[in-house]
């Protein structure tokens, strides 16, 4: 008790003490030497202090600074392990929540065995009001900007890597975040703006393909993904071509969906019947963003693409439509360099009905057949809409299956009829399966018919 008294009455007569200082320093010392002395004291410890830092404001004169738009993106995940208050938001066009650090809040990172620490600090706008160079600073209320600091030694590592890597990993982190849009053109053939909200729940796991060929697409599109060095050691577009072609209904617009939702990429659904010309076509690819798709549905019959020779005809004529060699140009030519990380995807029902131009190889990276409902394809669209992995009728479905041309479209069409009742609905699809076989039989017996019929009209 007489220990703390003793220490209470010691502080108390230091602070008094200090007082005294203070007032006899301000009262007797001119003002140019205190400042001088304070000035002196900030140069030395800078001299001895270790640590950099660098302020990263939120705007540059009058536009938003990227670095600082990086770091908010950055950092909103690591700030829910570290930080002790956390901002959480979420717009529309965001798939799921994001997360903020809040004012005054700290985050400590590691790069490459470095360690660093943010800070997010806001200033009322007043205080700033002497800086010339921000017009905009009057306007705002209050200044933003991030203190990242690190020990000095560190700093070419910092500028030179750690930077660029926050920027990328931003803008990774923004695109996971971001809904998938599908873009279509207007009568001006330009991209509408914004594009619309994609709302196909189609993914690779539910999509009803064999099993082989969708491990084979996966493996295919997680390489073109993590592709960037390799692209740029060989000097090729950072770019993929798929060709999709099969009947209608074997899942080919399903696949697309499956794809951009695997990837996140936006959608460019681009109708050649809308576009004016070759020049058009240029545009339209030009506008269009990186890490997206680019459909053509139905390239077969959407337009009648000439050969080179027509093409040159169809310029002299004045035809103002997209030539076949415009259309080459987009695929493997000058235009196909432009952006980077991007998907092309033709489809076609009559892959016999398409330019031999479009089919040489290496034009379209990869051939993808997509062919009527085979038993794992089944499989997986009665777990999509019964909910169930097996039962007594998958062997006989298994064995129907094997005869019978059906497609997934059908199947999905049998199964939503009656997805209540598993069993009734297996043996629905049995029916089902049984007459299409039947009707299959009399199809083709009708048509041997036909043919053995025209051969001897020929012999006569
Ligand atoms: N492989 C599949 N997996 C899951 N569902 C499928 C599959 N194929 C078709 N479907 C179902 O059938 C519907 C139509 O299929 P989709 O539009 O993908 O076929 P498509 O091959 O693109 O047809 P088209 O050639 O007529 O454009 C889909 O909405 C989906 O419900």
């Amino acid at each position: 008790m007489s220990n703390s008294k003793s220490l209470l009455s010691a502080v108390a007569s230091l602070a008094a003490s200090a007082m005294l200082i203070r007032s006899i320093t301000n009262e007797f010392i001119p003002h140019e030497v205190i400042e001088f002395f304070y000035s002196g004291l900030h140069n030395l410890s800078r001299q001895f202090s270790t640590q950099l830092t660098i302020v990263i404001e939120e705007f540059q004169g009058v536009s938003k600074n990227q670095v600082f738009e990086a770091a908010e993106a950055y950092l909103g995940k690591k700030a829910t392990l570290s930080a002790l208050r956390v901002k959480a938001g979420k717009s529309e066009n965001d798939k799921k929540l994001s997360f903020g650090v809040d004012r005054d809040e700290e985050v400590d990172d590691e790069f490459e065995g470095v360690r660093v620490r943010w800070k997010f600090l806001c200033v009322q706008a007043e205080s700033s009001r002497n800086r010339h160079h921000d017009m905009n600073a009057s306007l705002r209320s209050e200044i933003r900007y991030y203190e990242l600091s690190f020990h000095k030694r560190h700093k070419e590592k910092i500028f030179n890597s750690y930077l660029p890597y926050v920027l990328d990993r931003a803008k990774a982190i923004k695109q996971e975040n971001m809904a998938v849009k599908l873009h279509t053109i207007d009568y001006r053939s330009y991209w509408k703006e914004d594009g619309v909200k994609f709302g196909h729940s189609m993914t690779f796991s539910t999509l009803a393909i064999d099993a082989g060929l969708k491990k084979e697409l996966v493996n295919d599109l997680d390489k073109f993904v993590k592709g960037k060095e390799f692209y740029k050691k060989t000097g090729k577009a950072w770019k993929r071509g798929y060709l999709l072609y099969g009947p209608p209904g074997t899942g080919k617009s399903s696949l697309i969906a499956a794809m951009a939702c695997y990837l996140n990429y936006d959608i460019y659904d681009l109708d050649l019947t809308v576009v004016g010309d070759n020049n058009d076509l240029k545009n339209l690819i030009l506008a269009m963003s990186n890490r997206s798709i680019l459909v053509m549905e139905d390239i077969d019959c959407t337009i009648k693409l000439q050969n080179r020779e027509e093409d040159k005809e169809a310029v002299n004529n004045g035809d103002n439509k997209v030539t076949l060699s415009g259309l080459l140009n987009v695929i493997d030519g000058l235009w196909s360099c432009c952006g980077e990380e991007r998907i092309i995807i033709f489809t076609t029902n009559h892959k016999d009905g398409l330019d031999p131009a479009l089919l040489r190889p290496g034009r379209m990276d990869m051939h993808v057949h997509l062919s009527y409902c085979n038993f794992s394809a089944f499989e997986q669209l009665a777990f999509n809409y019964l909910g169930i992995s097996q039962h007594k009728l998958f062997e006989q479905i298994e064995g129907l299956l094997r005869d019978v041309q059906v497609t997934p479209a059908e199947i999905a069409g049998e199964l939503i009829k009656n997805s209540d009742a598993a069993g009734e609905c297996l043996q629905d699809i049995v029916t089902f399966l049984h007459n299409k076989k039947i009707l299959q039989a009399k199809t083709k017996i009708d048509q041997n018919i036909k043919e053995d019929h025209e051969l001897g009209g020929e012999k006569l």
